[in-house]
């Protein structure tokens, strides 16, 4: 019974006794009760630990009766049925030996009794249930004898089945429960009571911090060990350090500060090797990108040198074609072949032609070879590019035959507008965008909570493929105009109507293609430009659109916004100094640009930029128009250079009143028309500004400044709301801020509290509109974009990046 693996000498000692002790008895006993003990040897007390009394056990076996004092097969499934049925209750029904009408001594807890007449008792019958009434004792130590039955039931490994000691104080059978029987002076403790019914106590287990190698034996857990509840062997501490004598568990602190310093040690070097990955990865990408760069002006100079080549053998060929013709012009006059007079003859045609397709379409062409910028795999937008440097060739090869498109396109149109420009490019030149044309009529923007009216009957149209600057005196209303065609103007009541594509639709609903540039940053200072672009454009780019057409793009942005030399630089925070205020401007820009916008509105892009910067910024604009993208932003002083880089322009004058919308060219004429002549050496924006701001004042013979709007309005057959009608001419207010007017009086009798519910109001109105904005479910913009967990993923990536920067 005693596992000899578990603690050498104890055991085997033990187990020597055991065996010899055995030995002595009936083999039948032997079988049933080999753990049971029978001796009077001293040593055993003092070697064991036994907490029985000697003697008894001595006594208990040498009666030589066990075997007609254990419970046979019949006892012990009742025993067990009782308990099973009764719960917690730690006593069984009634039956022979214990029943309602005799009670015998056996019967209390932790007693039994013998077979009647010393009869001859049958272990193994489960069925006949033997009379057990007399010579009835404590139950034997290693045994426990269960309330409500004389018999005696082993306890199992791993309990401790002790003799019990009357407790005087408490007056309770110890280590037990029960009490012995009231009114009977004479009735002793006997053994344990209970085994099996372990919810309601765990008296009979070993105990934590011994081992019980029989239920009888408890042995000290030693130094270097340690010891569970119901433990029969002692268990090895990891290190003998960690365990006292009669330890419970190792203490493992030390092990958790170990496992602890070994995670954070792991972690440590995952994250500096991490870094060096994303570090040697960011070189290759570098590395790759410039070979690509590089491959790709290759071929576009390559391209170049084989038109030249080609021009110049064209030209060859049509003088000796001339000189040709005068020698032999009487052969001519007899040939009717019309070939030569074209100086194509057929053979140098057909030689041509196949030249200016290789040129162009081929793919064996050297644009075709800088990962397919040409011909196919243009149109299968770099779905065959799979490494990273077959994207950037791809991307590179794209960007090179644009720009030479460009230049061509613009060498060509000379003084043609964009929209001219567009017109020459075909579709498979310039990828169009879906298209959306914005109509707005008589919108008015009054402020929540007051009577202020920020934009008065404003008509007009901004179309795609245009690039629109929005003009005007400082707080004349041109953020709110483009907010509010932006879907974004928060706060207030709007009146009137937005035609989308000439349908009355929520502009909200195509917000997923249209891109805001407000006023202050949006650019996050801890990430790099490319870090910042590349967050954007996985964010708001299509799912469906390949990696190749996503780097094609960012790279394209990057490009055309000059933001290369800077891409891996962090853009900078104000404790920590990045890149330059005017790159930071772009870097903003660019953020909405990679997200491939149809609709492209910008607050005031070009401030604080040189004009080198806003000629850039503005080319990329215009780039981006000619794929059909509507841009229209807000512009202050801009250069006469930058002012004709515009297709129309919107002036407003103050009070949000509109006194002109139409192309640039045509600005002049129109005011020209009103007596509006501007000066000789007098940039035309500028000085139709200072005329709404009233530095300038016009001669008697001009129209009055206070009437534009309404002129405006007439000179387009726009209905003119009634007020204004009545106003001109007249009233400051119609042209000032305060148009439609502030009641100073009626302001000044408001009350505090009034004041306060007004703030309150406009506040939760905002909010309002902001949460509708950002909610509205509604989409009519055809793009799906990325899931919120797979943005939720890249604004992780966002943040390790981040974490990583600082
Ligand atoms: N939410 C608002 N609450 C109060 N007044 C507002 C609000 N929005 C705009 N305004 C007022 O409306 C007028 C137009 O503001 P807006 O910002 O559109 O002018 P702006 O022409 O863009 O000016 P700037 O060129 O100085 O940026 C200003 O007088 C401004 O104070």
């Amino acid at each position: 019974q005693v596992d000899p693996m578990s603690n050498g000498a104890v055991t085997s000692a033990l187990n020597a006794k055991l065996k010899k002790l055995t030995d002595a008895f009936a083999p039948q006993v032997k079988r049933e009760l080999g753990y049971c003990i029978q001796d009077t040897d001293a040593e055993w007390d003092a070697t064991f630990n036994f907490s029985s009394d000697p003697k008894f056990l001595v006594d208990c076996m040498k009666k030589g009766d066990l075997p007609q004092r254990v419970c046979t097969a019949a006892e012990l499934k009742f025993y067990f049925e009782s308990i099973l049925r009764r719960g917690k209750k730690n006593y069984v029904r009634p039956n022979k030996n214990c029943n309602l009408s005799s009670w015998i001594d056996g019967c209390e807890p932790g007693w039994g009794c013998t077979a009647d007449a010393g009869k001859e008792v049958d272990l193994q019958d489960a069925e006949n249930f033997p009379s057990r009434t007399v010579d009835c004792q404590g139950c034997c130590p290693g045994f426990f004898c269960p309330r409500g039955l004389t018999c005696m039931i082993p306890c199992p490994l791993g309990a401790y089945c002790p003799q019990s000691t009357l407790n005087k104080t408490t007056g309770v059978c110890d280590p037990y429960n029960y009490q012995p029987p009231p009114g009977q002076p004479n009735h002793t403790c006997g053994g344990a009571d209970r085994w099996s019914d372990v919810m309601s106590t765990d008296d009979v287990f070993c105990p934590a911090g011994y081992y019980c190698p029989s239920p009888i034996l408890k042995i000290d857990c030693s130094s270097g060990f340690y010891c569970r509840k119901g433990s029969t062997i002692q268990t090895k501490c990891l290190s003998k350090g960690s365990c006292k004598p009669n330890s419970t568990t190792q203490d493992i602190t030390i092990f958790g500060a170990m496992l602890v310093v070994a995670l954070s040690l792991v972690l440590l070097i995952i994250y500096n090797f991490s870094d060096q990955l994303l570090t040697n990865r960011e070189k290759k990408q570098a590395k790759s990108r410039e070979a690509a760069v590089r491959l790709a002006k290759e071929t576009v100079q390559a391209r170049e040198r084989w038109r030249s080549a080609k021009d110049v053998a064209k030209k060859h060929a049509a003088g000796m074609q001339t000189s040709l013709t005068r020698t032999f012009s009487r052969k001519k006059s007899l040939s009717s072949s019309h070939e030569s007079s074209k100086g194509h003859p057929p053979e140098e045609h057909g030689a041509d032609h196949p030249s200016e397709e290789s040129g162009e379409k081929n793919t064996g062409s050297p644009t075709a070879e800088v990962g397919g910028g040409g011909g196919d795999k243009k149109k299968k937008g770099g779905k065959h590019a799979h490494t990273q440097s077959q994207i950037f060739q791809y991307a590179y090869g794209q960007i090179e035959k644009e720009k030479a498109l460009e230049q061509e396109m613009e060498q060509n149109s000379n003084n043609l507008s964009l929209s001219g420009v567009v017109a020459m490019a075909t579709d498979e030149d310039l990828r169009q965008r879906p298209r959306i044309e914005i109509a707005f009529k008589d919108i008015t923007l009054t402020l929540k909570g007051s009577k202020k009216k920020l934009l008065r009957s404003v008509s007009g149209k901004l179309m795609p493929g245009r690039v629109a600057a929005v003009m005007g005196p400082s707080g004349a209303g041109k953020t709110t105009l483009l907010s509010a065609i932006a879907g974004k103007a928060t706060g207030c009541a709007t009146t009137g109507t937005i035609l989308i594509n000439g349908k009355q639709e929520p502009i909200r609903a195509y917000k997923k293609i249209i891109g805001f540039v407000p006023q202050d940053d949006i650019v996050h200072g801890n990430l790099t430009v490319q870090e910042n672009l590349w967050f954007n454009a996985r964010c708001r780019l299509p799912v469906e659109m390949s990696q190749a057409e996503k780097v094609l793009v960012v790279e394209r942005v990057i490009e055309s916004l000059g933001l290369q030399p800077v891409r891996d630089s962090l853009v900078g925070t104000v404790e920590k100094r990045g890149i330059s205020g005017g790159q930071r401007k772009r870097v903003n820009v660019g953020l909405e640009m990679v997200m491939e916008p149809s609709v492209l509105i910008l607050d005031e892009p070009t401030s604080g930029l040189d004009s080198a910067s806003s000629l850039l910024l503005l080319r990329a604009l215009r780039r981006e128009a000619m794929e059909g993208v509507n841009i229209s932003m807000v512009v202050h002083q801009p250069s006469y250079t930058l002012y004709n880089m515009f297709d129309d322009l919107i002036l407003l004058a103050k009070g949000g009143m509109p006194v002109y919308h139409g192309p640039v060219k045509k600005v002049e004429e129109y005011f020209k028309g009103l007596g509006i002549v501007v000066p000789d050496r007098v940039n035309p924006p500028d000085y139709y500004i200072d005329i709404l701001e009233g530095i300038v004042k016009l001669d008697t013979n001009a129209v009055n400044v206070k009437d534009l709007p309404l002129r405006w309005m007439l000179h387009n057959g726009y209905e003119v709301p009634r007020d204004m009608l009545q106003s001109s001419s007249g009233s400051e207010s119609s042209l000032s801020g305060e148009a439609g007017g502030h009641a100073p009086q009626a302001e000044a009798k408001k009350s505090v509290l009034g004041e306060l519910w007004g703030n309150l109001r406009d506040i939760l109105g905002q909010k309002k509109d902001e949460y509708d904005y950002n909610k509205s479910s509604e989409d009519l913009s055809n793009r799906r974009t990325p899931g919120k967990l797979r943005q939720y993923k890249y604004y992780l990536g966002r943040y390790m990046w981040q974490a990583k920067a600082s």
